[in-house]
């Protein structure tokens, strides 16, 4: 919109910002050296407290000093007009990825460019209607009415084009079908899949501005359609949390379901300021909990039985029964202790001592239980030999070198054989051991599952050395019965992505870890893929782990990944009942499905669609299938019959990052991450039955694409498309 009455304004005021910033960018320099030489200063008056403050000052004007020269080439993306209620004027308020403000703030008109997470920032993101409001610091509202606003595309310091949103009112009506006519959001959305996660910042819309923009310690829960944006939002929330709550980045933590999705998003935290921030799987940090690297088998399709199996490790339940397996444990020990008679009856520990000692506290561990006894006992003994012993050296009555080296031989003797039996347990020996106990599953009833199965079922892996991934949070919640979780860092906010995978015992485990109960939790029951783990409502997991915390609950339905002809068919592929994805755009070209007489005809298909798709401007282009085996047999018939086909690439389990270009992958491994152009392997109706899970299979695959799909199939088209 260069032919805007207001474009040389802006372009005018675009260069004297810049100016500006260079002056800015003096000015810290000038103040750094400066701090230098009142260093120096400080120090020779041995003042070491304002020596430390300039030195502070010196490091955090060289950190915007950087910041400010880093956004020189695009100052801002966003400008509103406000006028708070009661006030005379106008303000322009500008709106960028970095604060630039004067070295002294006298009034607002010393901040250059606000940083999208200030809380006035909000105005532009939110304003409807022409009237908008902000909070700070959760606690004063300001209030007023909006006359403009406006986006920018600035690049290189120069403005290139700017527009005018006046349309915000229509964005946001939630009436089905609505497509956005917000054209900044357009180009965003049509610029295609890159191989990482984008940031959002210059184009976040009013409904996700306010779950990023929620308060650090209560439970954010985020369901939303499929390519609603829930990944994005939740990282870009962490970043506002960072930046407003001036948390330590070490402290934040994001569990994501594999590795490459960690990879996926690794190049999006970088951009938002949260690079710093913890990246993991669940597998990871329960290995820093166990403090073991265990060996964990894996099964690609686990029958109904092992899927049964593997699910109830992960509720509840599983708790009481290891409770009860270390409360017997620990009476049986109780019962057996005997009052200890040392030194010639000279230092007696009663049994009643020694019962106080072991059950002291309510929550103590089981092994640290036994732990302070054997301290209490050891200090009894060791104490009444020295006092022996100093008595002898100072010849008081009663006290003689022979018997003081007597005791000393018999206190030794004692101590290396008194404990030696105890049942401290160490993990592996403790989950063995709890699963043979078959008096501990006395009143279980697993769902589906008879004990006994689930009981040798374990006892098999166990005796192999391996453990299955589902064993991994009981081996967590034993830990924790055991040792306690002293050893592993708290955090002070926990995001979990794709969150209807995990399942109640994790969460569980990740609450233990959190400090204050704060979370943000992304995911989609409709995506809910794994069989063998994972929440059956987003309900169950407020009740049985979060009845006391505060928790919010939002959903979102807009799909900004895929075009209006995709969602329309990801929808019809849904049973009723479940939210439909509202699209934003549309491409004008329908999603083709198209029959194969044979294998042979399907694979000499796709090259000819990988390349009408690459004419057509995609850089990624996901194959999808619906098993892992199915991808491993594509991907290496396509190596033989289509050797030109050049940056192809599988992802299986053990896959650690994503690359991007032509991508074979299962749909397990696929979710999370999108194509430009997404070609489904097979869709017969033996692959994907009219079952809920295939359903749910076929709807997250689909849901990859955002502009171009295909979908090839073998001999009956599967029901779930006709
Ligand atoms: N406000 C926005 N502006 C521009 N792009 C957006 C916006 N919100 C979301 N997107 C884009 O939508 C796509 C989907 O986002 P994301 O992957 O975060 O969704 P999701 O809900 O986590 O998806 P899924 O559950 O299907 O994996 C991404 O390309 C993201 O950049």
């Amino acid at each position: 919109m260069s032919n805007h009455p207001d474009f040389p304004w802006e372009q005018q005021h675009l260069a004297e910002t810049i100016q500006a910033m260079k002056q800015i960018i003096n000015d810290l320099e000038n103040d750094m050296e400066d701090r230098v030489h009142k260093i120096n200063q400080s120090l020779s008056k041995k003042d070491e407290v304002s020596a430390y403050v300039h030195s502070l000052m010196k490091s955090d004007h060289a950190v915007k000093a950087a910041d400010i020269a880093k956004a020189m080439d695009t100052p801002y993306f966003g400008r509103v007009d406000f006028r708070e209620d009661g006030a005379e004027d106008f303000d322009q308020y500008y709106i960028g990825r970095t604060k630039v403000a004067k070295l002294d703030i006298e009034s607002v008109k010393d901040i250059l460019v606000f940083d999208w997470r200030d809380p006035v920032s909000t105005i532009f993101y939110e304003c409807q209607d022409g009237r908008a409001s902000y909070e700070v610091l959760d606690r004063y509202t300001y209030t007023g009415d909006v006359r403009l606003k406006r986006q920018y595309k600035i690049e290189d310091g120069s403005l290139l084009s700017m527009s005018e949103d006046n349309l915000l009112s229509k964005i946001m009506s939630r009436q089905q079908e609505s497509l956005i006519a917000d054209p900044f959001l357009l180009e965003r959305l049509l610029t295609g899949a890159g191989d990482k996660l984008k940031d959002i910042v210059t184009s976040i819309r009013a409904e996700q501005n306010q779950i990023i923009r929620e308060p650090l310690n209560q439970v954010t829960i985020i369901q939303g359609v499929a390519g609603s944006g829930k990944s994005t939002i939740g990282l870009h929330r962490l970043s506002y949390l960072l930046y407003n709550e001036k948390l330590n980045p070490a402290k934040l933590v994001i569990v994501a379901p594999n590795k490459i999705f960690l990879d996926y998003i690794s190049e999006l935290l970088p951009e938002i300021d949260a690079q710093d921030v913890r990246q993991t799987t669940f597998a990871d940090l329960a290995a820093t909990i166990m403090q073991i690297e265990p060996v964990i088998s894996r099964t690609a399709t686990p029958t109904a039985t092992q899927a049964a199996l593997a699910k109830w490790k992960g509720t509840p339940e599983l708790i009481k029964v290891m409770e009860a397996f270390l409360d017997k444990k620990l009476e049986k020990f109780c019962v057996q202790l005997k009052e200890i008679r040392l030194f010639d009856d000279q230092l007696i520990i009663t049994r009643e001592q020694q019962l106080a000692k072991v059950l002291e506290g309510a929550t103590v561990p089981y092994n640290e239980r036994l732990g302070s006894l054997q301290k209490y006992i050891r200090f009894r003994v060791k104490n009444f030999i020295e006092v022996y012993e100093t008595k002898t050296r100072r010849g008081q009555a009663r006290a003689d070198e022979k018997t003081a080296a007597r005791y000393a031989a018999e206190g030794e003797k004692f101590i290396a054989q008194q404990f030696a039996k105890w049942p401290v347990l160490d993990l592996l020996t403790g989950y063995k051991e709890l699963f043979r106990d078959k008096q501990a599953w006395r009143k279980v009833k697993p769902h589906g599952v008879p004990v006994e199965a689930l009981l040798s079922h374990t006892l098999a892996l166990l005796a192999t050395g391996h453990i299955e991934r589902d064993d991994l949070a009981p081996l967590c919640y034993l830990k924790y019965l055991l040792d306690g979780f002293a050893h592993v860092e708290k955090f002070d906010h926990i995001a979990v992505d794709e969150g209807q995978d995990s399942n109640l015992l994790e969460y569980i485990i990740l609450s233990r870890l959190s400090r204050n109960s704060s979370f943000t939790i992304m995911g989609d029951m409709s995506q809910a893929i794994h069989t063998d783990r994972g929440l059956a409502s987003w309900q169950e997991l407020l009740k049985e782990v979060f009845a006391t915390a505060k928790c919010r609950y939002y959903e979102v339905n807009f799909s900004y990944r895929s075009a209006k002809e995709i969602v329309d068919l990801f929808n019809k592929v849904l049973p009723t009942g479940r939210s439909k994805a509202i699209p934003v755009y549309e491409i004008g070209r329908q999603p083709v499905i198209e029959q194969a007489s044979s294998p042979l005809t399907a694979l000499k298909r796709l090259p000819e669609v990988i390349e009408e798709y690459q004419n057509l401007g995609c850089k990624s282009i996901g194959l999808l299938t619906k098993l892992e085996s199915d991808s491993q047999k594509l991907y290496e018939s396509l190596q033989q019959t289509a050797p030109h086909l050049t940056s192809l690439n599988l992802i299986t389990g053990n896959a650690l990052n994503y690359q991007g270009g032509i991508t074979v992958a299962p749909i397990l491994l696929a979710k999370g991450l999108e194509f430009d152009g997404v070609i489904i392997w097979n869709a017969s109706a033996k692959k994907f039955t009219a079952d809920f899970h295939d359903a749910k299979l076929l709807y997250v695959a689909l849901s990859r694409a955002m502009y171009y799909l295909h979908i090839l199939y073998q001999g009956n088209l599967s029901p779930l498309l006709t």
